[in-house]
């Protein structure tokens, strides 16, 4: 099921609202989309002000990339409720659910813009960070299906889910890889976009660039950032390689080939090729133009 306004989710830099000067660099950034941040990032007692700086960042938004989400508070708590209000007054790109635990969690906000007349163009985004959600993640990636629910992108959030669950955070996530993988499987069952969560240790490039490589290869869209200097590796790994690129050039250029038409399987270079592998690298080059566009 095809997104509607498709948008390339490489790179997904948290931003704590709470932080002007943090915020002052969005528009500088080369990341695919911010996440402007009220939760975990912002401290108790700059949670209004960090709310009432939304305003002010969204009067001055220019137009285009990169995209803007803001995760608000738990519904359940102190804040929620008046962010959502204030988060949909904004009309940003999507509004982040935290904590999301079943199905009624995506659909009670989703009433509620609704309700308050929100441009279709504000999606819902579910963070994906506890039992509860993991248990329930097929029937909450399931409302993808269903475009009236608004649900766009999963959020994976490890750093909660190893709070939760009191696994073992080891280098190489062994303990969190089939719940990833769980992950990934829900949303493209629901047509979802789906994003692999932070790498805490910002310094060490060497661990960031071999996480990239395995969530892109688990088949993530992305990954979720937490410092500016995240946002080059997490583009070049997330984007399609030029040797990917050229291959499904190649094959696109097979299937038009007058002797090829109506074909439904070729040899190409000793190797069968079906419609389905045509359809992928059509989906490949389409990918590869709109992370072309995004940054002219
Ligand atoms: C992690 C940080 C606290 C580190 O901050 P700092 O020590 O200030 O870093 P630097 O000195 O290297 O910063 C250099 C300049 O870059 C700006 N900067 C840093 N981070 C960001 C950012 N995220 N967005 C935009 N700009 C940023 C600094 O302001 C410096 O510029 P200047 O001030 O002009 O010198 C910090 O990086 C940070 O706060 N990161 C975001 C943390 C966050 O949002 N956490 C919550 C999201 S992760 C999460 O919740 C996980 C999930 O829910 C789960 O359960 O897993
Ligand atoms: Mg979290």
């Amino acid at each position: 099921m095809p997104q509607p306004n498709f948008s390339p989710r490489r790179s997904v830099l948290y931003v704590p609202a709470s932080n002007a000067r943090a915020v002052a660099k969005i528009p500088s950034l080369a990341c695919d989309a911010v996440i402007l941040d009220l939760e975990d990032s912002v401290a108790p007692a700059d949670k209004i002000l960090a709310r009432e700086s939304l305003k002010a960042i969204f009067a001055n938004r220019p137009a285009g990339p990169p995209e803007i989400v803001i995760r608000i508070n738990p519904l359940a708590g102190e804040w929620g409720a008046d962010d959502l209000l204030a988060a949909i007054a904004c009309a940003p790109d999507g509004i982040l659910l935290p904590k999301v635990d079943t199905p009624r969690d995506v659909l009670e906000p989703g009433d509620l813009l609704d309700d308050k007349d929100a441009a279709e163009s504000v999606r819902l985004w579910a963070m994906i960070e506890t039992p509860r959600a993991l248990v329930n993640i097929a029937a909450i990636a399931e409302l993808g299906r269903d475009l009236a629910a608004r649900l766009s992108c999963l959020v994976a959030g490890t750093n909660d889910l190893v709070k939760e669950t009191g696994i073992l955070p080891t280098a190489d996530r062994r303990y969190l890889t089939p719940w990833l993988m769980q992950m990934v499987l829900a949303a493209r069952a629901g047509g979802l976009d789906i994003l692999d969560g932070v790498a805490n240790d910002f310094r060490d490039a060497e661990a960031f660039s071999r996480e990239c490589g395995e969530a892109a290869a688990m088949g993530f869209n992305g990954k979720t950032l937490i410092h500016p200097s995240q946002i080059e590796q997490a583009n070049a790994v997330f984007s399609p390689s030029p040797e990917a690129l050229a291959e499904a050039a190649e094959i696109v250029a097979a299937f038009e080939l007058p002797e090829n038409a109506g074909k439904n399987v070729l040899a190409l270079d000793g190797r069968m090729v079906e419609r389905l592998h045509l359809i992928q690298a059509e989906k490949l080059l389409a990918k590869a133009a709109a992370i072309k566009g995004a940054n002219e």
